[in-house]
């Protein structure tokens, strides 16, 4: 069968002219729907997707003809892989694409927290010139344990080099690394040294709602807690209890277990998350630059054609 691609989310054009320029066949529909989309895929060999619909097995039915999908993004939750494996259809990231992105924006989080910038904004802005009440604390000389040491977890130890910190990082899947950047460590000594911990992992059956109290209790000294991964992996309600006791200094959140309103809203965790001056939140945005629009485009589109050419 001939590669022909069914493109079902927005993407940058670099792709579309990738593929032109490799004679490689397209249908580039990011407005279809899923229903329109399983009453056509069995004619396509390829996929693009972001992060639109889940492709699950319901789906992988109706698309006897994949060869791959490819994510212009990083996570890949949102694909069953274990039917993609035993469907023999190639899954392709493209998570180089946006780990500048997300290492700058978790970096940005953190300096806010320590530094108050989102109360002190919102006091000047309603009157109230506080400076005793936001001292700040510098990131020099602490210790950063980044959890998950893929590509954004490596861009992210990169860019804190230039801070004077010790970064820590466990990768479960990445034993015996060393690198200039980061330090291999074991989440004992993580727990043990982090001042400030950083999740970089996927969210799978293992890692879903991970960081509950009893992880969080093993962390030895009061931290800043940044999660720019998936909302999946957390329990919030464990983030809010380690604010009220102190055992966590400041939280950032990129991504919730529960995102977009209303439903996010509707959480029992919700209100009790936004009153706090020592939390930072947004809206799963941290990968999302005008920069990394284009790179995961690219990056993916030379995937692709790099697994139709082999
Ligand atoms: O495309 C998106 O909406 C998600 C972006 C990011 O979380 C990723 O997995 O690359």
């Amino acid at each position: 069968m001939k590669t022909t691609i069914l493109i079902v989310d927005d993407i940058h054009e670099i792709m579309l002219k990738k593929f032109d320029q490799a004679g490689i066949h397209y249908d580039y529909q990011p407005d279809i729907s899923r229903e329109e989309a399983e009453k056509i895929i069995s004619n396509y060999s390829g996929m693009v997707i972001r992060s639109k619909f889940q492709v699950d097995k319901a789906f992988f039915d109706l698309a006897p003809n994949l060869r791959f999908i490819a994510r212009a993004g990083a996570g890949m939750d949102n694909i069953d892989d274990a039917i993609a494996a035993q469907r023999a259809v190639q899954l392709i990231p493209a998570n180089e694409g946006n780990r500048d992105a997300v290492g700058e924006h978790m970096i940005g989080m953190l300096l806010s927290l320590m530094n108050n910038l989102n109360p002190s904004d919102q006091q000047i802005r309603s009157g109230q010139w506080l400076r005793e009440a936001n001292r700040g604390y510098e990131l020099k000389g602490r210790t950063v344990g980044l959890i998950g040491y893929g590509h954004n977890g490596m861009a992210m130890a990169k860019k804190l080099s230039g801070f004077d910190v010790t970064v820590l990082a466990y990768d479960k899947y990445r034993i015996g690394y060393t690198d200039q950047y980061a330090t291999e460590a074991d989440m004992k000594k993580i727990y043990k040294e982090a001042d400030v911990i950083s999740f970089h992992i996927p969210l799978t059956d293992e890692t879903k709602g991970m960081i509950d109290v009893d992880y969080l209790a093993k962390f030895e000294k009061p931290i800043f807690f940044l999660l720019g991964a998936r909302g999946g992996i957390v329990q919030v309600p464990a983030v809010l209890s380690g604010l009220d006791s102190g055992s966590i200094l400041g939280a950032a959140f990129d991504v919730l277990p529960v995102e977009k309103f209303p439903k996010l809203a509707e959480q029992n965790w919700y209100a009790d998350l936004i009153r706090r001056d020592n939390v930072i939140l947004s809206p799963h945005v941290a990968g999302w630059t005008f920069e990394s629009y284009y790179k995961l485009s690219e990056i993916a589109a030379d995937k692709i054609i790099a697994f139709v050419a082999s």
